[in-house]
């Protein structure tokens, strides 16, 4: 298989890297800058010295079609205008949200830019992989999830799936580390902002909140939109997510355990950790993992879901991967399974 990287030199291009060249059914990784063109990664990057030796080539004299898959791991606005010239020469994997939101205004308002052109947002395929293995298996456009809704979509998901929380009334409160925001500093998480601090921020503003609820509504069949409230922790990788959601009524703590092994059960990736067995970030730390734990709270009827990804990898990289082998009709662990790091 022959791949190729736009946006290498981010941390989620870079983190592709890594997990592709432990792929065996991958023999080549063509990386692709659109500001430093002829330097070796490896000279930005020296964690891959003598590992990964390749040089960045620009953008506009590649031949896409030399690649079974291409990754566009660049900031929005960017696969708004490049897919489509790709998309007609191979198959494309977008890590941005620009090919997430089906409806245009929707992304207009909550990325403050224009959207890419709708036969594009219509052709592409959302690449949840558990909840949406069929369609990612025939389509050659490919929107990653990102990173918070990746998290917060395999832990509600069983339940909406099934009517046993009520939709109109759930509020998601979650924690990213700082690489979420990509390797560029800024004056939000640098180190002497994040050292020691905990930060609430885009509180019902945040552009994760519309893709979120699009996947909840395809569920449900209704309208209903959610509490976001991100907020920024002092540490590099990891998203832990906590739902607070009502029951309906009648439901008992035992169906929930059950509707999640039903989902799950045969998930390679999606780990149920139990009731009142709460997963930490550390413990899924570079892996391709969603560690999912829960409460029922019976004096309240709301329940308590927390999962935890590594936001590089199940959030971004690693869940293309996941997708590109399902694409390809591949083993669909194949160049993920790493373990953990830990501690
Ligand atoms: N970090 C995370 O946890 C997650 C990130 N994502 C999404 O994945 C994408 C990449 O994220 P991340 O790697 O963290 O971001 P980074 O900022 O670390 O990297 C983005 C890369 O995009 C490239 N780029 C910038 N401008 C252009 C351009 N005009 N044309 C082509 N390439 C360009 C840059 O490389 P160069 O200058 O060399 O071209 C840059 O290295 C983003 O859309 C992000 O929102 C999704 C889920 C999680
Ligand atoms: C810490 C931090 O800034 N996190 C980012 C995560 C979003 C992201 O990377 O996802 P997209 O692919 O949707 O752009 C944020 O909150 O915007």
């Amino acid at each position: 298989m022959n791949t190729a990287i736009i946006g290498a030199t981010g941390y989620g291009g870079v983190e592709l890297i890594r997990m592709l060249a432990q792929h065996r059914g991958v023999e080549q990784i063509d990386v692709y800058s659109s500001s430093k063109q002829n330097t070796k990664l490896s000279d930005m990057y020296p964690h891959m010295k003598d590992l990964y030796n390749e040089i960045l080539q620009p953008l506009e004299t590649a031949d896409w079609s030399a690649y079974d898959v291409v990754f566009l791991s660049t900031p929005p606005g960017i696969s708004a205008e490049w897919s489509e010239t790709i998309a007609a020469q191979t198959r494309v994997i977008d890590l941005s949200g620009d090919l997430r939101l089906k409806n245009a205004k929707t992304y207009e308002q909550w990325y403050q830019r224009q959207g890419a052109p709708e036969s594009l947002l219509q052709e592409a395929v959302y690449g949840l992989t558990e909840w949406n293995r069929d369609e990612v298996a025939g389509t050659s456009l490919l929107s990653n999830p990102g990173c918070y809704p990746t998290a917060v979509l395999l832990g509600l998901l069983p339940l909406v799936d099934k009517d046993v929380i009520d939709p109109s009334n759930i509020i998601i409160d979650a924690k990213t580390g700082t690489t979420g925001a990509g390797r560029t500093p800024s004056e939000t998480t640098h180190f002497s902002e994040m050292d020691g601090n905990f930060k609430i921020y885009k509180v019902n503003e945040h552009k994760h909140t519309p893709e979120i609820e699009q996947a909840l509504d395809m569920h449900t069949g209704g309208n209903h939109p959610v509490t976001f409230s991100p907020h920024l922790v002092p540490m590099t990788r990891g998203i832990l997510a906590t739902m607070y959601v009502p029951l309906t009524d009648g439901t008992k703590s035992g169906h929930i355990e059950e509707l999640f092994h039903q989902a799950y059960d045969k998930e390679p990736f999606a780990r149920i950790r139990g009731e009142k067995t709460f997963p930490a970030t550390k413990e899924v730390y570079g892996s391709n993992f969603c560690d999912i734990g829960w409460t029922v709270d019976e004096r309240t009827s709301r329940l308590t879901v927390v999962t935890v990804i590594d936001n590089l990898v199940k959030g971004a990289s690693g869940q293309a991967i996941q997708n590109m082998n399902v694409m390809l009709g591949a083993d669909e662990k194949e160049g993920i399974s790493q373990l953990p790091v830990y501690p």
